[in-house]
């Protein structure tokens, strides 16, 4: 059962969130390239994304990552948490065109963090750092973000966190799932819900979501 305690809002991702997502990838290309470059060395190692992906499809998940960087919630954040983070999405992204932000990353994988805090390392990126253990035991700076990428369902992810300091968390995941995905949820959220695909048009976006989340005051 969806609590009505929640409140949830569907809304088209802005033409100025568009702009500002193109601009932040075109200004940061050639670290956001070499990053794709290491993670496609990486993932022929060990799985990090999908074994045959593409440069160009990597590009685009890149894009996607810094539509995050467009939310208030996230310009309001010092400190950001990427949990579930696999091969640096979207910390990664995030950490190349936000020097002023510090980005923990996260995964319960702790080769998947060894392979991030390399990639890290030779990007010369001085503001990430990572650590190997599930997103429950993330001591989180007081009103850190929590940010994810298709790692968490929402009523598994509070289960986690709920309790933890958080200001907000920003989900990149499947539109269609987030009603479902409150069930058993405790306590009030605010979510909003971005259709990537209003805004871009384009159909890598198609049925794609950036979900803002905070708790209800
Ligand atoms: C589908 S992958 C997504 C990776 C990346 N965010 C992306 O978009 O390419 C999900 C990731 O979540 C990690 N994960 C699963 N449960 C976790 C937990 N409890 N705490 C931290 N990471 C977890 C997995 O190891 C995996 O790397």
């Amino acid at each position: 059962m969806f609590h009505v305690k929640h409140s949830i809002d569907y809304l088209d991702f802005s033409p100025e969130s568009v702009a500002e997502t193109k601009k932040l990838f075109k200004d940061n290309e050639s670290s956001l390239v070499e990053y794709v470059s290491k993670l496609m060395w990486w993932n022929k190692k060990i799985n990090l994304v999908s074994r045959d992906v593409s440069r160009e499809t990597l590009m685009r998940h890149v894009e996607h990552s810094l539509t995050i960087a467009t939310s208030e919630l996230y310009s309001k954040a010092s400190s950001i948490v990427d949990s579930g983070t696999g091969g640096g999405l979207p910390g990664i992204p995030l950490a190349i065109v936000s020097s002023d932000k510090e980005m923990v990353l996260n995964d319960i994988v702790s080769k998947k963090i060894t392979a991030c805090k390399h990639m890290a390392s030779v990007l010369k990126l001085k503001n990430v750092e990572g650590g190997a253990r599930s997103v429950e035991e993330v001591q989180p700076n007081e009103g850190a973000l929590l940010v994810s990428k298709h790692a968490f369902k929402i009523n598994d992810l509070y289960g986690m966190i709920g309790r933890l300091p958080y200001s907000g968390v920003i989900l990149l995941k499947g539109k269609d799932d987030v009603r479902q995905e409150l069930e058993g949820v405790k306590g009030s959220l605010q979510i909003k819900v971005f259709d990537l695909y209003s805004g871009f048009e384009d159909p890598f976006y198609k049925g794609k979501a950036l979900v803002e989340i905070t708790k209800k005051k």
